[in-house]
């Protein structure tokens, strides 16, 4: 049985992430694997309720972390874990770095507290750390904030998190540099602000050079 694979997406709302992990899926399905597409906050039923509270419901900082941490156990145990014990490829639409960059830089959480709450919320009561999971692969969308907010401005209706001024993206842009910079092995880095074509290349040929595509995946 082949090895599960676990890539995320990651990045300011509007680098582009959406646009191009269906690329990905089909280059990896392409090449014989079996992928599991998946988003967070959400993935599951109950996941996807509490994304929706999340994107449209008014909260503090607490309750909005609180709310993250609860959608990722569930997406968890219900959705990534098994999928990756089938050996499954999972892609995922963010991960924890987006709770690090949004409510810890983005919204001043302390990064410790949040480092615990990781832990709970991946090992559960036991906090057993062998059970973490951390992604394979992180492919980050680094793009400036005027360019996503410009971009999204044409898009659609912001959500919650969307309608925060440009300092909040500058500070979430900064938390994930933060988190790419303390996981340079796991972070790959694509200029998120090139044409589409060329970002698409550029991340097929980042899971390529690991091995996981053939080098003339399109
Ligand atoms: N390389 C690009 N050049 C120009 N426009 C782009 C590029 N990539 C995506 N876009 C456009 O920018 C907008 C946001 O793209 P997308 O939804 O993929 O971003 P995202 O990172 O998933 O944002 P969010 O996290 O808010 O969902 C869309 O209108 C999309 O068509
Ligand atoms: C996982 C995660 C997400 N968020 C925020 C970031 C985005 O603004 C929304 C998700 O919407 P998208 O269109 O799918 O990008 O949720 C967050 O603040 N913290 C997190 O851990």
């Amino acid at each position: 049985m082949m090895q599960g694979l676990f890539i995320t997406f990651e990045g300011i709302d509007g680098a582009g992430k959406s646009s191009h992990i269906d690329t990905l899926a089909q280059a990896l399905r392409a090449a014989g694997r079996t992928v599991t597409l998946t988003r967070e906050p959400g993935g599951t039923p109950l996941a996807e309720k509490l994304r929706a509270l999340l994107l449209h419901e008014a909260m503090d900082a607490l309750t909005e972390t609180l709310l993250v941490f609860a959608a990722r156990r569930d997406h968890l145990l219900r959705v990534i874990e098994p999928a990756l014990a089938r050996g499954e490829v999972v892609l995922c639409d963010r991960f924890t770095d987006a709770t690090f960059a949004y409510q810890g830089a983005g919204r001043g959480f302390d990064l410790s507290v949040l480092s615990y709450m990781e832990r709970l919320a991946q090992t559960g009561i036991g906090l057993q750390p062998d059970l973490m999971l951390n992604p394979d692969l992180t492919l980050w969308f680094d793009v400036p904030p005027e360019v996503a907010a410009e971009r999204l401005a044409q898009a659609r209706a912001p959500d919650r998190f969307e309608a925060e001024p440009a300092a909040f993206f500058a500070r979430v842009a900064r938390g994930y540099a933060d988190r790419a910079a303390a996981a340079p092995g796991r972070f790959a880095r694509i200029d998120g602000a090139q044409a589409r074509e060329r970002v698409a290349a550029q991340m097929l040929a980042m899971v390529a050079a690991r091995g996981w595509l053939p080098e003339d995946a399109q």
